[in-house]
């Protein structure tokens, strides 16, 4: 149960929700059709290679890019037109660090704090002293990851019901990754915070969220709970001689020199492998995550 669960949403209301994204840049097809819906209190951690059209899935479900088609809503109100009360309740930070570059952290954080009512100054206090930055250092003085790390206390601080972080550990050496991610998963744990983060590292992932959505070329191949993907996906392999009658359905297929084929293979409704896994011969290896991304987006 989100314990943050606003008193005026419906129950059912997703704190944020995709339909049908779709948009181009330039003639070329960045998100295509894309339906995501995060409920309430969820992790999800949306995965897929460079210039899959994360950061633009992310910024067309706040309403910061108007789609070419499909809409957003962010806590059941539309993202292009967010009130100021749900612009409140939710922080984003991006990958690129925003701007007010000029001010020190302190001033920042004193200056954006005003904006939210659940402002937490002591939060602000002792995470700036415990990721040792300097707060009266100019933040276009700061090292990439020193800023990013501001960015995410901004974020934090302001105790939002929706956290969604834009690869937020890009910059972050690995010490500081751990704690952000410890941070993130005891607010969701503690105050049902829902989160979205995008990401490349799939330890990360498996560190945090409860649900993972893969983005490949503009298209939402998969989204499903972390354990139930290792256990409802795996490489098939069959043998050059395998008598293949009838089409597999598969995430992805690759045909080797020796002829054999190993495909990327799913469960179905009653929980069975596709039925050339019993042709003799054929071999189903349980894959891990990383294995598992890596098989569909090569
Ligand atoms: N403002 C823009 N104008 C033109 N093309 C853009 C623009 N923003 C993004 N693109 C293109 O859209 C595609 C998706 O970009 P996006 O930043 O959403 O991907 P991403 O999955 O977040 O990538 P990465 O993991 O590298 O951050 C890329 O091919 C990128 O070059």
């Amino acid at each position: 149960m989100n314990a943050m669960l606003h008193e005026a949403d419906p129950v059912d209301v997703a704190s944020l929700e995709a339909r049908g994204l779709t948009h181009c840049y330039e003639g070329s097809s960045v998100l295509r059709s894309v339906d995501l819906a995060l409920e309430p209190g969820s992790v999800l951690g949306l995965i897929g290679r460079n210039g899959a059209g994360k950061s633009t899935l992310i910024r067309a479900m706040l309403g910061l890019l108007e789609p070419l088609s499909g809409a957003a809503f962010v806590f059941g109100e539309p993202a292009l037109k967010l009130s100021d009360q749900a612009k409140a309740r939710l922080a984003y930070v991006p990958q690129q660090p925003e701007a007010l570059a000029w001010l020190t952290a302190q001033q920042m954080l004193d200056y954006v704090g005003r904006f939210y009512p659940r402002w937490d100054a002591a939060f602000v206090r002792t995470t700036l002293e415990r990721w040792k930055i300097q707060p009266n250092k100019l933040l276009a003085k700061l090292s990439p990851g020193e800023r990013q790390r501001v960015d995410l206390i901004r974020a934090l601080a302001s105790q939002p019901e929706l956290l969604v972080l834009d690869e937020p550990a890009a910059a972050l050496d690995p010490v500081a990754r751990r704690e952000l991610l410890r941070e993130v998963a005891m607010r969701a744990g503690e105050n049902g915070t829902t989160v979205l983060f995008s990401t490349h590292i799939v330890s990360d992932l498996e560190r945090v969220a409860s649900e993972i959505a893969f983005l490949h070329e503009g298209r939402l191949l998969l989204r499903c709970g972390v354990d139930e993907a290792k256990e409802r996906y795996a490489r098939l392999w069959l043998p050059a001689a395998a008598n293949v009658t009838a089409p597999i359905p598969s995430l992805s297929r690759r045909r080797h020199d020796d002829g054999s084929l190993s495909l990327v293979v799913a469960r179905d409704a009653r929980d069975q492998w596709p039925e050339a896994a019993s042709l003799p011969g054929a071999r189903v290896d349980a894959l891990g995550l990383e294995d598992l991304f890596v098989e569909i987006a090569e």
